[in-house]
């Protein structure tokens, strides 16, 4: 089977990567797999900026093709919150103190100013390629509480209007479909015979 490298340590997005792979007949390998004593800094101050390094520097010491991801939640009432600060916004990966944070701030926000989105950049980088990032979202609604428990991170609390459940109440395969990250990969597969010729 093809192989797809992923830059990524999170097993939340392995998953969702491997949801919108498999279905291609690619392996997903990431990380966590091939590079797990590997630390790489998040200096950028946009999504595209911390993806591009992800898939550089993975890139670099592997020399192969590699796709990175860098994401996070924009809370509008939140001016744009927690934004590339989404992993480490009240603890570093601590997804419970995260939700937290983004509920406590938005006490008495009425539900129809609660509007957010998920943004999500892939870079892709390789030794003959060009790098180029592609941008996917997806807009929602931060509800007042958890619902579900599928998914990582936000998911439990992003609400999705169009199919009435939160990110966390999706499978890993509908949450593909409609996601930001499902969104910035199938611009990413579209462009890929002109990167890779
Ligand atoms: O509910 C969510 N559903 C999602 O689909 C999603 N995508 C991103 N996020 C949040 O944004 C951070 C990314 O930060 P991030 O891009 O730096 O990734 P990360 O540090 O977790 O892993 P890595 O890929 O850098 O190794 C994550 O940790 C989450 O808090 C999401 N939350
Ligand atoms: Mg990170």
């Amino acid at each position: 089977m093809k192989q797809v490298v992923i830059a990524t340590k999170n097993k939340g997005k392995a998953k969702d990567f491997e949801a919108i792979f498999k279905p291609l007949d690619y392996e997903v390998v990431t990380m966590l797999d091939i590079a797990s004593d590997m630390e790489i800094e998040e200096t950028g101050s946009t999504f595209e900026e911390n993806a591009i390094i992800k898939a550089e520097t993975l890139s670099k010491a592997l020399g192969k093709i590699v796709i990175a991801d860098d994401s996070g939640l924009e809370v509008d009432a939140l001016g744009g919150e927690p934004g590339v600060f989404s992993a480490r916004y009240a603890g570093d990966h601590d997804d419970e103190a995260n939700i937290q944070k983004v509920l406590e701030k938005l006490i008495g926000v009425p539900d129809e100013e609660r509007t957010a989105r998920f943004v999500c950049a892939i870079a892709i980088s390789g030794p003959d390629i060009e790098t180029k990032t592609f941008r996917g979202t997806c807009e929602g609604k931060i509800l007042h509480e958890k619902r579900g428990t599928n998914g990582f991170g936000y998911d439990p609390i992003f609400y999705v209007p169009e199919l009435g459940r939160t990110m966390a109440e999706l499978t890993p395969e509908e949450k593909g479909a409609i996601s930001h990250r499902g969104n910035a990969i199938r611009k990413l597969t579209k462009e890929l015979p002109n990167i890779l010729k």
